[in-house]
């Protein structure tokens, strides 16, 4: 039995520090108990209660953390100067300070012309905005106990940025000694330390400076933020299916007697091999998800995993989607589609690099094809209402994974900030 299950069926009847007075001792609250004690502590002392259908324990905060985009070109120079500021994400060293702006001053007049032509900026804000009040519609009738849900965006690099969310968090009445549940989703399907590990790190350091906690459970009862997180989920049936079914659209563009014979590459973002070696998990899920789609597709056309939007001189996880495309070309094969496959909506690596780039320059515009990113796929914003819900109704506070660190990490804010968000005991292990 999990923790939160037993504690849904009295809600609004008995408060949470009626709870820790039934079951905890000055020593040994509930949250740093074995799951198997934390069962049987509520199951002896919680008086049955009948679940009251007009109460909740809502509001829950519903916080979709991504890196961000600019929204406009102007915003270009500010979103890659925090991206080569993060040492999660660009470690520089101790020439970071010094670095960091300098190679972002220099990269931003070229990306701004990439920004300018896909538009003048970034539909990542849109799209993420779109996704999480969606998704929130649904959990409010799919999950009443913890209803309303609140949508929230998390960026790493571009506005709405963490710190703005935490502080509009405090304002809307989470936290400032009222409690309250909030749910750090990520928006990575796959996890990296790079991505999802960089937003927790820094969502871990703005809880520090505007709650002033320094240590202790997400599952705080001292009127601080309850924090949970969907920290991956790279083959959930949903997300395995909206996919598919971009493929299959795109599929069906092709004259019937091509179809079949038609190269799948799914195309995600690159680590650099010092990333990969040091054990990040990114290949590992974003490959989970290719096999996924496959299967789902009953394996119907022959495809690779190939790996795009490498930057400056490091050695790079490969093959590259670039030099593939030109590679099966040459080899006589003109009939690809490119599927994006580690973000959830278009940017500048599907509207420039894939769409401008790899296949407006490969000379077979009409056979070489894009599948949809996912954007407000309807399949897509369910699974990410049930992937929500399952989370909510199953007490977890993070997957198992997320306590263990990559066996090259030396990094001590990993460290930090996964003792954090284990919540003590509440379904990981912490693994220095
Ligand atoms: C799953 C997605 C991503 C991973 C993993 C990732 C790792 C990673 N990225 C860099 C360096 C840069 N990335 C840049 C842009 C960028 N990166 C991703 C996604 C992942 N990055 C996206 C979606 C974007 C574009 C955002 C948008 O268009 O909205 C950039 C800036 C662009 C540029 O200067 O070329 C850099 C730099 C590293 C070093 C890294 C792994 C360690
Ligand atoms: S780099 Fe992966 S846990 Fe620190
Ligand atoms: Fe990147």
């Amino acid at each position: 039995m999990s923790f939160r299950t037993p504690v849904t069926q009295f809600t609004k009847r008995v408060s949470h520090s009626t709870i820790n007075k039934l079951t905890a001792t000055p020593t040994t609250p509930l949250w740093n108990r074995t799951s198997a004690d934390q069962s049987r502590l509520l199951a002896t002392h919680v008086p049955p209660v009948t679940q009251d259908a007009t109460s909740s324990r809502g509001p829950t905060a519903m916080v979709f953390m991504n890196m961000g985009g600019p929204s406009t070109t102007d915003e270009v120079g500010d979103f890659l100067s925090r991206l080569f500021a993060d040492a999660d994400l660009i470690p520089l060293g101790r020439f970071q300070n010094y670095l960091g702006p300098l190679i972002s001053k220099r990269r931003t007049p070229k990306i701004q012309k990439q920004y300018s032509a896909i538009g003048g900026g970034s539909p990542i804000r849109k799209w993420s905005e779109y996704q999480a009040a969606e998704m929130c519609k649904i959990l409010d009738k799919t999950s009443p106990e913890s209803a309303p849900h609140k949508p929230y965006v998390a960026f790493r690099y571009a506005k709405p940025l963490t710190e703005e969310m935490y502080s509009q968090l405090l304002e809307d009445g989470f936290g400032n000694g009222r409690g309250g549940r909030a749910v750090a989703f990520t928006q990575y399907p796959q996890y990296s330390c790079s991505t999802t590990g960089s937003s927790l790190n820094e969502l871990w350091k703005w809880r520090q400076k505007l709650e002033g906690k320094s240590a202790g459970p997400t599952v705080a009862n001292d009127g601080s933020i309850n924090w949970s997180v969907i920290d991956r989920w790279p083959a959930h049936p949903g997300l395995v299916d909206a996919i598919a079914l971009n493929i299959e659209d795109k599929l069906q563009e092709y004259p019937e007697d091509q179809r079949k014979d038609v190269v799948l590459l799914f195309s995600a973002h690159s680590l650099p091999m010092d990333v990969v070696n040091r054990g990040d998990p990114y290949p590992a899920e974003v490959a989970a998800t290719v096999h996924a789609v496959m299967q789902r597709l009953g394996n119907s056309h022959p495809y690779r995993l190939v790996w795009q939007s490498q930057v400056g001189p490091k050695s790079w996880l490969g093959a590259q989607t670039s030099d593939t495309v030109s590679n099966y070309i040459a080899k006589g094969q003109k009939n690809m589609i490119l599927i994006p496959v580690a973000f959830t909506s278009d940017h500048i690596e599907t509207l420039y690099e894939l769409d401008e780039e790899v296949i407006g320059e490969s000379g077979h515009k009409d056979t070489i094809k894009r599948a949809e990113s996912l954007n407000g796929h309807p399949v897509f914003i369910q699974a990410l209402a049930d992937i929500a819900k399952a989370h909510l109704d199953s007490g977890i506070i993070c997957s198992k994974q997320l306590g263990l660190r990559c066996p090259g990490c030396t990094n001590e804010r990993c460290a930090a900030s996964k003792k954090f968000f284990i919540g003590q005991g509440l379904g990981a292990t912490f693994a220095v």
